[in-house]
Order: structure tokens, then C-alpha cells, then sequence
């Protein structure tokens, strides 16, 4: 534990997944999916890798906002951080020169979750344990302390189950919203005979081209597997209502990102017009701290909570969250994807189904099916489930090779694109 951290590093790392419309949405029609990737070199020889997720230029603004914190990081010891996490957390978070431009939202927050990730690696790397374990054995040996009990739901048949079947997992990678028909077929009969059975459909730009894709995906995937629907906050609230009320003849499980992703009261009227039709409202990579979750629970404005690794400020913020969803019980789906977001939750929700929720009910984590062969520990899938992690740390380290490759604007990718 006596690593001292030396020096932080972070790159602007940038995948041309526009090209193909990987990840297009209604909102985000030309994504790269890209990151801001922190490395912390200890004076023991220990690394911390972290990353936060982002689009394409933005990735500029994160990689600066990185930089600023990085003083506040440098010189400290992962045992005088960890020993008062809530203290680092706030000086991450407070500083009096850089609060201003936050608090807890946008740009600082995205680059709080790069370096918080990089320090729970360090930590979870320290101890030998993926970072998951590390959080179980947290709570078995009562190092948290919550208002909210959870010690009397961890079993230890939760931990085997995960074992032995893995969570539960959902794709989104089969209908991402710049897909011409002819792929959205063959990518679910791919991923139909691949075992998965639940799927998530990009809507929000053209309602006749919803109602043709969600026609198509649900002859495909058949009455009994599950759809959901994602708008990325496309609509304002009556248009929502509306719209999905005109594609609710195929059954989704849920709206997601109906609206305004700040809009709590909006998201309460749409989910209240929606619960006649069986339909829920999810809604959380873009919420921005716990507070607006808080409220969300509150106000009864969601149905299913979508976790965010690099939205929320790391671990210590998304460990909140879980416990105020198990308060409310209302489930955790968490969202992943992107790059390194599917390594990096898969933690988190084990986590949350062996230590707070212990329950599989309405529960499942998003997956996609991009860019994992650019880490070191990639997530395993069997059978449309996700294996828990056996490497120590939180699974979020890149080949180095591939962080040379997709480094901006130097990487031999961005050499040829440009
Ligand atoms: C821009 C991203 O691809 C976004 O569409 C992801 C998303 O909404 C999801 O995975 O859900
Ligand atoms: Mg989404």
C-alpha cells in the first residue's frame, strides 16, 4: 500500500468508429468513440491504468481537465488516498480553482472518473483482486460503512452463481441507428444464434424508420425475447410520449433517453404516460451525479437505472448510486459499451448483485460488441452473460500498441484518416 504515485499520464486515444456508424444515434450521428486514458506510475513499480469515455474532439477538452488535476494526484500515496477516499474524492472534486467549472458535471467530472478509475486499478492491482473481489471483501470484512444496510444480502451463493453463469447481458450492437436493414438482419441472426435475447434498438431520428426497424427486429428476435428502445434525449417530453406510444405495438421493455437528460420532472410525466403501455423509462449515461439520481428515484422518473463508469465520479459515486436503487428498489442495467465501459461496470454490477441487490429480476447489463481487443484483460462473454474478471485491477489497461496505433493525431490510424 506504501506506493507512492510519481507520475500521471493521460493520452487522447481515438477509434474511427464513425466510419461504419458504430454507435450512431439519433443524437450522435458521427461518433468516435474515444477516450482519455490516465496512467499512474507508483514509485514500487506498481501501475494504475484509467480512462474516461468520450467522443471524438471532446476528448481534447477531457485530456486538459485531466491535466489540471493531475497536481492534486502526484506525490500522494495509495494509502494516505484510500485511507480517507471521501477526502481525496472532495479534492478531486472541490478545488477551489477548478469547482467553478462543475460541480460534479461535465467536463471536470468526466476527468475526476479517469483518475478515480486509474487509482481503484491501483488499488484493486495492489491487493491482487479484480477490483470486484475488492469491493465484495470490502463489504465481508466491514470496511463500509452505509445507511444502508446491505451486509444481511451478501451471499456467498450470489458470488458462486456468478461464477458458474455469469450476469446477465443485453446487446446494442445490432441496431445501432446509421445500420442499413440488410445488416440489422444479419446481425440478429448473428446474435441470435450466439445465445442473446434481449436487444436494443436506436430510434428518435424518423418515426416511419422506427416503426420499419422495430418491425423488423421483433419478426427477427420473435414475441418472447425483449427489446428496448433508445431516443439519446432526442424528443422534448409530449413528442416522447407520443412517439413511443406509436411503437409500443412492439413491445420495448424500455424508453431509454427519452428526453433532456436533465429534464427529472419530464422524465416523471413520460414514464407516468408510458406505465398504461408497459412501458419503462431508463435513463443514466448521462446523468451526472448522484444528486440527479437522487432526485430521479425521487420523483419516480425512471424505471431502470443505467449506471455510468466514467460519468459518475468512479466507484465512490456509483457505489452511492447503487445503494439509493436497492433503497428504491428499482434495478440497475448499467450502461457500457463505448471503450472500455463494458471492462470496466462489469465490476460494479457484480458488485451490485453479490453484496446489494442479490436479485436477477428486470437486471441486465448493456454490452457491444466494439473495441475490446485494445485491452489487456478483455471482457469475456458466454452465452449472452458476463463472466466475472479474473485479473487483478479494474480491467481498464490498453495494449500499448493500440494506444500507439489510435493516439490523436499521431497514430498511424489518425495518419491515414487525416
Ligand atoms: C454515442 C453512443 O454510441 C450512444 O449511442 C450509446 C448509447 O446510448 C447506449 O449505448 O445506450
Ligand atoms: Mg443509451
Amino acid at each position: 500500500m506504501l506506493h507512492k504515485i510519481i507520475n500521471l499520464t493521460v493520452r487522447d486515444v481515438r477509434f474511427p468508429t464513425s466510419v461504419e456508424q458504430h454507435g450512431s444515434d439519433a443524437m450522435h450521428t458521427d461518433p468516435d468513440y474515444s477516450a482519455a486514458y490516465v496512467v499512474l506510475d507508483t514509485d514500487r513499480g506498481l501501475r494504475g491504468f484509467g480512462l474516461t469515455f468520450t467522443l471524438g474532439k471532446g476528448t481534447e477538452i477531457v485530456v486538459c481537465a485531466v491535466e489540471a488535476l493531475a497536481a492534486l494526484v502526484v506525490g500522494k500515496s495509495l494509502q494516505e488516498i484510500v485511507s480517507d477516499f471521501r477526502g481525496f474524492y472532495r479534492l478531486l472534486t472541490s478545488d477551489g480553482q477548478m469547482r467553478w467549472l462543475g460541480p460534479e458535471k461535465g467536463v471536470t467530472h468526466l476527468a475526476t472518473a479517469a483518475v478515480l478509475n486509474a487509482v481503484w486499478d491501483l488499488w484493486a492491482r495492489s491487493e491482487g483482486k479484480p477490483l470486484w473481489k475488492l469491493l465484495v471483501d470490502m463489504v465481508s470484512h466491514r470496511k463500509f460503512r452505509s445507511k444502508v444496510c446491505v451486509q444481511d444480502v451478501i451471499t456467498i451463493s450470489c458470488s458462486v452463481c456468478m461464477q458458474k453463469e455469469g450476469y446477465p447481458a443485453y446487446t446494442t450492437s445490432c441496431a445501432w441507428l446509421g445500420y442499413p436493414d440488410q445488416q440489422l438482419k444479419q446481425l440478429c441472426t448473428d446474435a441470435l444464434k450466439s445465445g442473446w435475447t434481449k436487444f436494443k434498438v436506436k430510434v428518435g431520428a424518423d418515426l416511419e424508420d422506427d416503426i420499419r426497424r422495430c418491425r423488423l427486429i421483433r419478426q427477427m428476435i420473435g414475441p418472447n425475447n425483449t427489446l428496448m428502445i433508445d431516443a439519446n434525449q432526442r424528443w422534448d417530453v409530449a413528442e416522447a410520449i407520443s412517439w413511443v406510444s406509436r411503437l409500443s405495438e412492439f413491445k420495448p421493455l424500455w424508453i431509454e433517453e427519452p428526453t433532456s437528460p436533465d429534464d427529472i420532472l419530464g422524465h416523471a410525466a413520460i414514464s407516468k404516460a408510458l406505465a398504461p403501455l408497459g412501458i419503462g423509462v431508463a435513463t443514466g449515461e448521462q446523468c451526472h451525479n448522484r444528486v440527479m439520481f437522487k432526485q430521479f428515484l425521487q420523483a419516480s422518473a425512471l424505471q431502470f437505472v443505467q449506471i455510468d463508469s466514467c460519468r459518475l465520479g468512479s466507484v465512490n459515486e456509483n457505489l452511492a448510486v447503487l445503494l439509493m436503487a436497492h433503497k428504491f428498489q428499482v434495478p440497475v442495467c448499467p450502461h457500457a459499451g463505448g471503450v472500455g465501459l463494458c471492462e470496466l461496470v462489469q465490476h460494479l454490477i457484480l458488485f451490485d448483485y453479490i453484496c446489494v441487490s442479490a436479485s436477477l429480476d428486470s437486471r441486465m447489463c448493456e454490452y457491444v460488441d466494439h473495441l475490446h481487443k485494445h485491452f489487456t484483460s478483455p471482457v469475456v462473454i458466454q452465452d449472452a452473460h458476463y463472466m466475472p474478471p479474473k485479473d487483478p485491477g479494474y480491467s481498464c489497461e490498453m495494449l500499448e500498441a493500440s494506444v500507439q496505433k489510435h493516439q490523436y493525431p499521431e497514430g498511424d490510424v489518425w495518419k491515414l484518416q487525416l
